[in-house]
Protein backbone atom coordinates (compact mmCIF):
# COMPACT_ATOMS: atom_id res chain seq x y z
CA UNK A 1 0.00 0.00 0.00
CA UNK A 2 1.33 3.19 -0.63
CA UNK A 3 1.40 6.41 1.82
CA UNK A 4 -1.62 7.89 -0.19
CA UNK A 5 -3.93 4.46 -0.06
CA UNK A 6 -2.53 4.50 4.18
CA UNK A 7 -3.56 8.54 4.75
CA UNK A 8 -7.24 7.74 3.09
CA UNK A 9 -7.54 4.18 5.15
CA UNK A 10 -6.79 5.80 8.41
CA UNK A 11 -9.01 8.45 7.14
CA UNK A 12 -11.68 6.94 6.75
CA UNK A 13 -11.92 5.48 9.92
CA UNK A 14 -11.23 8.68 11.76
CA UNK A 15 -14.67 9.92 9.89
CA UNK A 16 -16.65 7.16 10.63
CA UNK A 17 -15.98 7.49 14.50
CA UNK A 18 -16.26 11.22 14.49
CA UNK A 19 -19.22 11.73 12.84
CA UNK A 20 -20.65 9.09 15.17
CA UNK A 21 -19.43 11.43 18.20
CA UNK A 22 -19.93 15.01 16.38
CA UNK A 23 -23.12 14.61 14.04
CA UNK A 24 -23.19 17.01 10.97
CA UNK A 25 -26.60 18.24 11.87
CA UNK A 26 -25.41 19.90 14.76
CA UNK A 27 -22.85 22.26 13.00
CA UNK A 28 -24.89 23.46 10.81
CA UNK A 29 -26.87 25.78 13.10
CA UNK A 30 -23.75 27.29 15.09
CA UNK A 31 -23.30 31.10 14.08
CA UNK A 32 -19.76 30.70 11.98
CA UNK A 33 -21.31 28.04 9.97
CA UNK A 34 -23.65 30.66 8.68
CA UNK A 35 -20.77 33.28 8.56
CA UNK A 36 -20.25 34.83 4.96
CA UNK A 37 -16.87 33.80 3.33
CA UNK A 38 -13.84 34.76 1.55
CA UNK A 39 -12.76 34.01 -1.61
CA UNK A 40 -9.49 32.90 -2.59
CA UNK A 41 -9.84 32.63 -6.40
CA UNK A 42 -11.15 36.25 -6.11
CA UNK A 43 -8.06 37.39 -3.82
CA UNK A 44 -5.94 35.57 -6.47
CA UNK A 45 -6.99 37.08 -9.45
CA UNK A 46 -6.67 40.50 -8.31
CA UNK A 47 -3.07 39.86 -6.84
CA UNK A 48 -0.25 39.98 -8.74
CA UNK A 49 2.17 38.09 -5.84
CA UNK A 50 -0.48 34.81 -5.81
CA UNK A 51 1.09 33.66 -2.60
CA UNK A 52 -0.52 31.02 -0.31
CA UNK A 53 1.13 30.73 2.33
CA UNK A 54 0.92 26.95 4.96
CA UNK A 55 1.23 26.40 8.36
CA UNK A 56 2.56 22.91 8.35
CA UNK A 57 4.51 21.09 11.50
CA UNK A 58 5.66 18.00 9.92
CA UNK A 59 4.58 15.54 6.61
CA UNK A 60 5.00 11.81 6.16
CA UNK A 61 7.82 13.65 3.47
CA UNK A 62 9.44 15.53 6.22
CA UNK A 63 9.29 14.41 10.00
CA UNK A 64 10.00 17.80 11.38
CA UNK A 65 9.45 20.95 9.58
CA UNK A 66 8.51 23.39 12.41
CA UNK A 67 7.25 21.49 16.07
CA UNK A 68 7.31 25.17 17.61
CA UNK A 69 5.56 27.32 15.60
CA UNK A 70 2.31 29.36 17.08
CA UNK A 71 -0.35 28.91 14.36
CA UNK A 72 -2.19 32.17 16.04
CA UNK A 73 1.13 33.91 15.13
CA UNK A 74 2.37 32.56 12.10
CA UNK A 75 -1.60 33.45 10.70
CA UNK A 76 -1.07 36.94 11.83
CA UNK A 77 2.37 37.31 10.43
CA UNK A 78 1.08 35.88 6.92
CA UNK A 79 -1.96 38.39 6.82
CA UNK A 80 0.89 41.28 7.49
CA UNK A 81 2.99 39.92 4.73
CA UNK A 82 -0.09 40.43 2.31
CA UNK A 83 -0.46 36.85 1.34
CA UNK A 84 -3.86 35.80 -0.42
CA UNK A 85 -4.74 33.45 1.81
CA UNK A 86 -3.46 30.77 3.97
CA UNK A 87 -3.68 26.58 4.12
CA UNK A 88 -4.05 25.35 7.57
CA UNK A 89 -2.83 21.44 7.75
CA UNK A 90 -5.95 19.50 10.10
CA UNK A 91 -4.90 16.03 9.32
CA UNK A 92 -3.02 15.07 13.33
CA UNK A 93 -1.74 11.75 12.06
CA UNK A 94 0.57 12.46 9.33
CA UNK A 95 0.87 16.08 9.43
CA UNK A 96 0.75 17.01 12.70
CA UNK A 97 -2.36 19.37 11.98
CA UNK A 98 -5.76 19.99 13.73
CA UNK A 99 -8.95 21.76 13.11
CA UNK A 100 -8.00 23.32 16.54
CA UNK A 101 -5.29 24.75 14.38
CA UNK A 102 -7.91 26.16 11.38
CA UNK A 103 -9.84 28.11 14.69
CA UNK A 104 -6.73 29.53 15.77
CA UNK A 105 -6.10 30.99 12.46
CA UNK A 106 -9.68 31.78 11.93
CA UNK A 107 -9.58 33.78 15.29
CA UNK A 108 -6.23 35.10 13.98
CA UNK A 109 -6.62 36.40 10.78
CA UNK A 110 -9.05 38.14 8.14
CA UNK A 111 -7.87 36.30 5.00
CA UNK A 112 -9.45 33.53 2.76
CA UNK A 113 -8.12 30.31 4.84
CA UNK A 114 -7.98 26.75 3.29
CA UNK A 115 -8.55 23.67 5.21
CA UNK A 116 -5.79 21.21 3.87
CA UNK A 117 -7.03 18.09 4.33
CA UNK A 118 -7.45 14.31 2.40
CA UNK A 119 -11.54 15.01 2.22
CA UNK A 120 -13.19 11.59 0.83
CA UNK A 121 -16.72 12.32 2.53
CA UNK A 122 -19.04 15.36 2.65
CA UNK A 123 -19.05 15.37 6.34
CA UNK A 124 -15.82 17.00 6.37
CA UNK A 125 -16.78 19.77 4.40
CA UNK A 126 -19.58 20.43 7.05
CA UNK A 127 -16.75 20.77 9.60
CA UNK A 128 -14.28 22.81 7.47
CA UNK A 129 -16.62 25.66 6.79
CA UNK A 130 -18.38 25.33 10.66
CA UNK A 131 -14.64 25.66 11.80
CA UNK A 132 -13.49 28.49 9.74
CA UNK A 133 -12.46 27.55 6.36
CA UNK A 134 -13.31 29.49 3.07
CA UNK A 135 -11.60 26.47 0.78
CA UNK A 136 -11.34 23.32 0.54
CA UNK A 137 -9.38 21.28 -0.81
CA UNK A 138 -10.15 18.32 -3.51
CA UNK A 139 -7.44 15.53 -4.24
CA UNK A 140 -8.15 14.07 -8.06
CA UNK A 141 -5.77 11.34 -6.64
CA UNK A 142 -8.25 10.06 -4.50
CA UNK A 143 -11.45 10.80 -5.36
CA UNK A 144 -14.11 9.81 -8.55
CA UNK A 145 -15.06 11.87 -11.00
CA UNK A 146 -18.65 11.79 -9.28
CA UNK A 147 -17.27 12.45 -6.14
CA UNK A 148 -15.32 15.38 -7.35
CA UNK A 149 -18.58 16.76 -8.61
CA UNK A 150 -20.83 15.94 -5.37
CA UNK A 151 -18.57 17.58 -2.97
CA UNK A 152 -17.79 20.24 -4.69
CA UNK A 153 -20.91 21.12 -5.33
CA UNK A 154 -21.82 21.14 -2.02
CA UNK A 155 -19.15 23.65 -1.03
CA UNK A 156 -20.10 25.70 -3.53
CA UNK A 157 -23.81 25.38 -1.65
CA UNK A 158 -22.06 26.74 1.37
CA UNK A 159 -20.01 29.46 -0.01
CA UNK A 160 -16.36 28.03 0.04
CA UNK A 161 -14.66 27.87 -2.74
CA UNK A 162 -12.84 24.60 -3.89
CA UNK A 163 -8.99 24.11 -5.39
CA UNK A 164 -8.57 20.93 -7.12
CA UNK A 165 -5.37 19.34 -6.82
CA UNK A 166 -3.59 17.53 -9.60
CA UNK A 167 -0.41 15.51 -10.34
CA UNK A 168 -1.10 14.41 -14.05
CA UNK A 169 -3.03 14.16 -16.97
CA UNK A 170 -5.82 11.64 -16.49
CA UNK A 171 -6.63 13.27 -13.11
CA UNK A 172 -6.75 16.90 -14.86
CA UNK A 173 -9.54 15.59 -17.04
CA UNK A 174 -11.77 14.10 -14.65
CA UNK A 175 -11.55 16.83 -13.08
CA UNK A 176 -12.73 20.05 -15.24
CA UNK A 177 -16.15 20.53 -14.24
CA UNK A 178 -18.16 24.20 -13.83
CA UNK A 179 -17.75 23.41 -9.64
CA UNK A 180 -14.35 24.23 -9.30
CA UNK A 181 -12.69 27.89 -8.68
CA UNK A 182 -9.45 26.92 -9.16
CA UNK A 183 -6.87 24.00 -10.44
CA UNK A 184 -3.97 22.99 -8.81
CA UNK A 185 -0.87 21.27 -10.00
CA UNK A 186 0.58 19.56 -7.12
CA UNK A 187 4.59 19.26 -8.23
CA UNK A 188 4.84 16.77 -5.59
CA UNK A 189 3.89 13.15 -6.06
CA UNK A 190 1.70 12.47 -3.06
CA UNK A 191 2.77 8.06 -3.67
CA UNK A 192 6.49 8.50 -4.01
CA UNK A 193 6.71 12.38 -2.75
CA UNK A 194 9.33 13.24 -5.53
CA UNK A 195 8.88 17.12 -6.43
CA UNK A 196 9.26 18.84 -9.78
CA UNK A 197 8.17 22.53 -11.03
CA UNK A 198 8.20 20.38 -14.33
CA UNK A 199 5.03 19.25 -13.37
CA UNK A 200 3.30 22.51 -13.59
CA UNK A 201 4.76 23.50 -16.42
CA UNK A 202 3.67 20.69 -18.42
CA UNK A 203 0.34 20.39 -17.18
CA UNK A 204 -0.30 24.28 -17.48
CA UNK A 205 -1.44 24.29 -21.41
CA UNK A 206 -4.22 21.85 -20.58
CA UNK A 207 -6.09 23.61 -17.87
CA UNK A 208 -9.07 25.97 -19.44
CA UNK A 209 -8.56 29.90 -18.59
CA UNK A 210 -11.45 29.99 -16.84
CA UNK A 211 -10.03 28.35 -13.62
CA UNK A 212 -7.13 29.92 -11.85
CA UNK A 213 -4.16 28.16 -11.80
CA UNK A 214 -2.14 27.18 -8.58
CA UNK A 215 1.00 25.76 -8.87
CA UNK A 216 1.68 23.83 -5.33
CA UNK A 217 4.82 22.90 -3.17
CA UNK A 218 8.40 22.56 -3.82
CA UNK A 219 8.52 26.96 -4.33
CA UNK A 220 11.41 28.41 -2.99
CA UNK A 221 12.36 30.88 -4.90
CA UNK A 222 10.94 34.18 -6.50
CA UNK A 223 12.85 32.92 -9.96
CA UNK A 224 10.87 29.53 -9.62
CA UNK A 225 7.72 32.14 -9.25
CA UNK A 226 8.51 34.35 -12.07
CA UNK A 227 8.62 31.53 -14.48
CA UNK A 228 5.76 30.02 -13.20
CA UNK A 229 3.67 33.01 -14.16
CA UNK A 230 4.75 32.77 -17.41
CA UNK A 231 2.59 29.27 -17.74
CA UNK A 232 -0.12 31.13 -16.74
CA UNK A 233 0.21 30.44 -12.74
CA UNK A 234 -1.80 33.27 -10.97
CA UNK A 235 -1.45 31.01 -7.36
CA UNK A 236 1.63 29.76 -5.58
CA UNK A 237 0.91 27.60 -2.17
CA UNK A 238 4.48 27.76 -0.10
CA UNK A 239 4.78 25.61 2.67
CA UNK A 240 8.10 24.48 3.91
CA UNK A 241 10.34 27.35 2.64
CA UNK A 242 7.94 29.04 5.33
CA UNK A 243 7.93 26.90 7.97
CA UNK A 244 11.47 25.87 8.11
CA UNK A 245 12.48 28.98 9.61
CA UNK A 246 12.32 30.04 12.92
CA UNK A 247 9.34 33.07 12.24
CA UNK A 248 7.66 31.95 9.43
CA UNK A 249 5.32 35.52 9.14
CA UNK A 250 8.48 37.32 9.45
CA UNK A 251 10.12 35.01 6.28
CA UNK A 252 6.59 35.35 4.45
CA UNK A 253 7.23 39.32 4.48
CA UNK A 254 10.69 39.68 2.86
CA UNK A 255 9.66 36.77 0.56
CA UNK A 256 6.79 39.03 -0.68
CA UNK A 257 8.82 42.22 -0.18
CA UNK A 258 11.22 40.53 -2.52
CA UNK A 259 8.80 39.31 -5.10
CA UNK A 260 7.65 43.01 -5.39
CA UNK A 261 10.99 44.51 -6.65
O1 LIG B 1 5.88 22.50 1.73
P1 LIG B 1 5.76 22.73 0.26
O2 LIG B 1 6.69 21.87 -0.56
O3 LIG B 1 5.90 24.20 -0.09
O4 LIG B 1 4.27 22.28 -0.17
C1 LIG B 1 3.12 22.93 0.32
C2 LIG B 1 1.86 22.21 -0.15
O5 LIG B 1 1.79 22.30 -1.53
C3 LIG B 1 1.85 20.74 0.30
O6 LIG B 1 1.87 20.72 1.69
C4 LIG B 1 0.65 19.94 -0.23
C5 LIG B 1 0.12 20.03 -1.48
N1 LIG B 1 -0.93 19.18 -1.63
C6 LIG B 1 -1.11 18.52 -0.46
C7 LIG B 1 -2.06 17.57 -0.11
C8 LIG B 1 -2.03 17.07 1.18
C9 LIG B 1 -1.05 17.48 2.08
C10 LIG B 1 -0.10 18.43 1.74
C11 LIG B 1 -0.12 18.96 0.46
Amino acid sequence: MNILDKIVADKRKEIELKSLIFPAAQYTHSVIFKRDTFSLAQALRNSDTGIISEFKRRSPSKKTINQNANVGQVAMGYEKAGVCGMSVLTDIKYFGGSLEDLIIARASAQIPLLRKEFIISEYQIIEAKAYGADVILLIAAVLTMEEIKKFSELAKSLGLDVLLEVHNEEELHKSIMPSIDMLGVNNRNLKTFEVSLETSKSLSNLIPDDFVKVSESGISSIEAIKELKEYGYKGFLIGENFMKTDNPGESAITFITDLKK
